[in-house]
């Protein structure tokens, strides 16, 4: 396919998610079944052309002063993608499968608009309902850090130091491009392209034999941040399918107790194959069966419960555009609720003189600094851990550490523009 006839499939793309408020994921799914002819690399520039269009989903239809799917694509060629008008204008030269010629409007707001004066929920595109309470963390940088919010995200790889060394997998890795992350001593860093190929990093040997695990370098931290250590008894509430148990595992080197559940058996399924890949031997996963409570065995003996807390999903906005114009307001009541549940559950797990490590992906204080502030309301016995201390684990790169991410009495919160991360939120709460 031309560059031209890739443009036109995203147009309709987009007009299907918009019209049927189709996900995005579904819409090019559905295209390429009915396009079987269209090779991987036209489905992967396709698709890279539709996430950013998401990405700049608001922006780009002020830009063009209409919100029609062509005009948010061709906006969105302007802000993501930084063509200017004549470049544009030759993709859309009307002939066979290429969109129609531009119009003079569409060529006057390409040459000259800008974003500038437009509402911050437009410039840093974000729904209208989110905007007071990104006002309420980031104040008059709320469009800046949305704008980071709204970027495109590299790809981020932890190396297992139970199997590997950072040095020796960044050396086999230099095809990829991959590099050190700025802040975690064991991550690795692979910048994408504008189309969504992935590089193929599941094919790699190291991969195969459990040497890195993809986790954003800010899921590395929060781990980090937890000080798991070897010998403990540590207990991952919402262990998911693993990504935080793998990190929490290698800093155990092994030693210690390891028990990993989740609420949801479907979640946790993929668990079992990444800890068996990654050689760890010291975990425990509990899978819920029915009504009863994996953990009733389990009484005020743990060292460290780890709750990756299920939330709104606000600061992996940049990995899933789609998600940010699908949140609804009740999603975020209903995330309270479950956070407060999970933190009522590990308090009566973990030991005196244990701790709670509450992360979530999200940046909206109600979910963070909010919850954290309830917990320690009702539960007397508990106190925040200062999070310069919480922070020391990163030695030499702690005090640029606390410069870059954004610090509040009870937690870290890192963001895409702060820390080059997801947004994530770290508290650690300490039991008398
Ligand atoms: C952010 S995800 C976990 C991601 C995972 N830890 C990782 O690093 O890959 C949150 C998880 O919490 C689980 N969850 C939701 N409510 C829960 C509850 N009341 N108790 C335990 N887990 C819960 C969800 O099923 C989901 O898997």
């Amino acid at each position: 396919m031309t560059p031209a006839a890739r443009l036109s499939a995203a147009i309709d793309i987009i007009e299907s998610i918009e019209a049927q408020r189709a996900p995005a994921a579904k819409a090019l799914k559905d295209w390429g079944t009915s396009h079987r002819f269209a090779g991987s690399g036209d489905r992967a520039a396709i698709a890279g052309l539709v996430w950013d269009v998401l990405r700049r989903r608001a922006s780009s239809a002020y830009l063009m002063e209409d919100d029609t799917a062509r005009a948010r694509v061709l906006g969105m060629l302007k802000l993501e993608r930084g063509l200017d008008v004549a470049t544009i204008a030759a993709m859309c030269d009307g002939s066979r499968f290429a969109p129609p010629p531009l119009t003079a409007q569409e060529e006057r707001a390409l040459a000259s608009r800008t974003t500038a004066g437009a509402p911050p929920p437009v410039a840093g595109d974000y729904p209208d309902w989110l905007d007071p309470y990104l006002t309420a963390v980031f104040g008059d940088d709320r469009v800046t850090e949305a704008m980071a919010m709204a970027s495109r995200a590299p790809l981020d790889l932890r190396v297992n130091t139970l199997k590997a060394k950072r040095e020796k997998v960044e050396a086999s890795l230099k095809h990829l491009g991959a590099v050190p992350t700025p802040w975690s001593p064991i991550g690795l860093r692979i910048q994408l392209g504008a189309d969504a190929r992935n590089p193929g990093v599941h094919a790699e040997e190291d991969f195969i034999k459990g040497a890195i695990e993809v986790q954003d370098e800010g899921s590395q931290l929060a781990a980090l941040f937890t000080a798991a250590k070897p010998g403990e008894q540590v207990i991952d509430l919402c262990a998911g399918a693993g990504g935080k148990t793998l990190a929490l595992a290698a800093m155990m080197g092994g030693k210690g107790r390891l028990i990993a559940t989740d609420s949801d058996k479907r979640q946790l399924a993929p668990i079992h194959e990444r800890l068996s890949r990654a050689g760890v031997h010291n975990a425990d996963v509990r899978t819920p069966k029915g009504d009863a409570d994996p953990l009733a065995d389990i009484k005020a003996s743990a060292d460290l419960v780890v709750i990756d807390a299920p939330c709104t999903g606000t600061g992996t906005w940049r990995r899933n555009p789609d998600a940010k114009w699908r949140m609804r307001p009740g999603a975020l009541e209903i995330r309270l609720k479950d956070q407060a549940e999970v933190l009522e559950r590990a308090a009566a797990l973990v030991k005196p003189g244990g701790r709670i490590a509450y992360i979530t992906c999200s940046v909206l204080q109600p979910e963070n600094g909010g919850q954290v502030r309830s917990f320690v309301a009702r539960h007397p016995e508990f106190t925040i851990q200062p999070p310069d201390q919480t922070a020391t684990v990163l030695w030499d790169k702690a005090e640029a550490f606390a410069e870059a991410a954004l610090k509040s009495d009870e937690g870290w919160l890192m963001t895409p523009r702060r820390t080059g991360t997801d947004g994530f939120f770290v508290s650690v709460l300490k039991k008398a």
